[in-house]
């Protein structure tokens, strides 16, 4: 899968152009992407990017890529992000890696949204993975019992025994969607529980994916909002 992340990374660089104002995602499909427009920024290619965790900015800042804030960059032109799973209706759990509450802010920031993936991540249902809730301290038990009530199998998510926290401070729990068919009435119904900063849900926001499959890179374009896929194949 290393092969295809690479391989969907190096053909998303191709779509940046000088002087643009760059999301940059967060993941290990990212890295291979942040790694190849390093190189295009050492032979001169213009850009800066907007981090979408502390993560992505260390590495990106290592390798030279000129960084901003998004309070500097305002709407931006392109953000290239990873994501756990994308179905046909380019509907995406994102935030395996946490990364999900500044990850979609800037998505809802971009002018064009672009994601890389390896050829694992396409699923015919969304929630074999399991789907990030973020979530304020505070409301940690009462969220976890509206969840359970709504028998979505809560789990809250640790690191090194402790509870993992976000950039944002605050903590993660991954819910079993499998067998939620409405993922927009759901994603509704969560964002009305106080204390629930954002799901892993990104919903029409997606504009193109850019899927490594085995050495090529499938192109699937959203034309229009819950359309189906029109593919074009690249051999790169
Ligand atoms: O929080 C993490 C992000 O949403 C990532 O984009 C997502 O988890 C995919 O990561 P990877 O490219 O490592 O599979």
């Amino acid at each position: 899968m290393e092969l295809e992340k690479k391989k969907a990374a190096e053909e998303a660089v191709k779509w940046v152009k000088n002087g643009m104002v760059l999301g940059l995602g967060t993941g290990s499909t990212v890295e291979f992407m942040i790694q190849a427009l390093a190189k295009l920024v050492a032979k001169g290619l213009q850009v800066v990017g907007v981090p979408s965790s502390e993560r992505t900015k260390e590495l990106a800042g290592n390798l030279g890529i000129p960084l901003t804030t998004l309070d500097e960059a305002g709407i931006l032109d392109l953000n290239i992000d990873g994501a756990d799973e994308f179905d046909s209706n380019f509907r995406l759990i994102k935030g395996g890696g946490g990364a999900l509450l500044r990850e979609k802010i800037i998505a809802f920031n971009s002018k064009v949204n672009l994601i890389i993936a390896d050829s694992t991540k396409q699923v015919e249902k969304l929630g074999k993975f399991k789907l990030p809730i973020e979530v304020i301290p505070f409301a940690k038990k009462g969220v976890l019992m509206k969840l359970e009530h709504m028998n979505l199998h809560p789990v809250l998510r640790l690191q090194s025994g402790k509870p993992f926290t976000t950039d944002e401070n605050n903590l993660v729990i991954d819910v079993d969607i499998f067998a939620i068919e409405d993922v927009e009435a759901l994603n509704h119904t969560l964002m009305e529980i106080p204390g629930v900063v954002e799901t892993g849900l990104f919903l029409n926001l997606a504009d193109v994916i850019l899927m490594g499959k085995d050495s090529k890179v499938l192109v699937f374009e959203n034309n229009s909002v819950q359309t189906s896929f029109r593919v074009h194949t690249k051999n790169t």
